[in-house]
């Protein structure tokens, strides 16, 4: 499977090594047209409002939303999960409003800016090592999304369909059984678009 990585900003050659360590090749996507030749696609940590500012510039934001739209799978980490949520707490816009939940950006307070933790995830059998930093919370979601994990009664992974979202930094340790599955996601999408 070849998987994309947005790269506009943020943690992108990390994504693409757990991706290549979980089976599949990773590509660094700089532009829409890539968009036509991956399964996958994964938005990293690093800075919403930055990321979101790019999408913008380059068109990326109905590019991906007809790309979600057509049933291609996506992974939001951290501020990639920020991108791609419907709501965002407070008088902050939205970016791709693909995921129907509401988001509060750095959650854990100061603090709590970043910690490791093991987390149980549906679908994945023992703990999987995650990493926050200055991680968003979903606050809300609606019956159209399927928790994933919880972290101290918070909820810190789910999936929509063919979108998938983790609070924290999956690509940051030698873990990579999320991008697993999602590698999964996206061949199960392709194998219903061969049918
Ligand atoms: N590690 C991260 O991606 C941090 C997200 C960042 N705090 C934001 O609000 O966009």
């Amino acid at each position: 499977m070849r998987i994309g990585v947005l790269a506009l900003q943020g943690a992108v050659a990390e994504h693409i090594r757990s991706i290549e360590l979980a089976g599949g090749t990773g590509v660094a996507v700089k532009k829409t047209e890539q968009l036509a030749e991956i399964d996958g696609l994964i938005i990293p940590g690093g800075e919403s409002t930055t990321i979101g500012k790019l999408m913008r510039k380059y068109g990326f934001v109905e590019a991906i939303r007809e790309y979600a739209g057509q049933g291609k799978p996506v992974f939001g980490t951290c501020a990639g999960l920020i991108v791609l949520a419907e709501r965002l707490e407070g008088a902050e816009e939205p970016h791709l409003r693909l995921m129907d939940m509401t988001v509060a950006r750095n959650a854990f307070g100061r603090q709590r800016e970043s910690f490791e933790t093991d987390l149980d995830v549906k679908g994945i059998d023992t703990p999987l090592r995650a990493v926050f930093i200055r991680a968003p919370l979903i606050k809300q979601v609606s019956d159209k999304v399927d928790i994933l994990s919880m972290y101290k009664g918070e909820i810190v992974t789910a999936r929509q369909g063919n979108l998938l979202a983790s609070s924290y930094h999956p690509e940051l340790t030698d873990d990579y059984r999320l991008h697993e599955l999602f590698i999964g996601m996206a061949r199960e999408a392709k194998n219903v678009k061969a049918e």
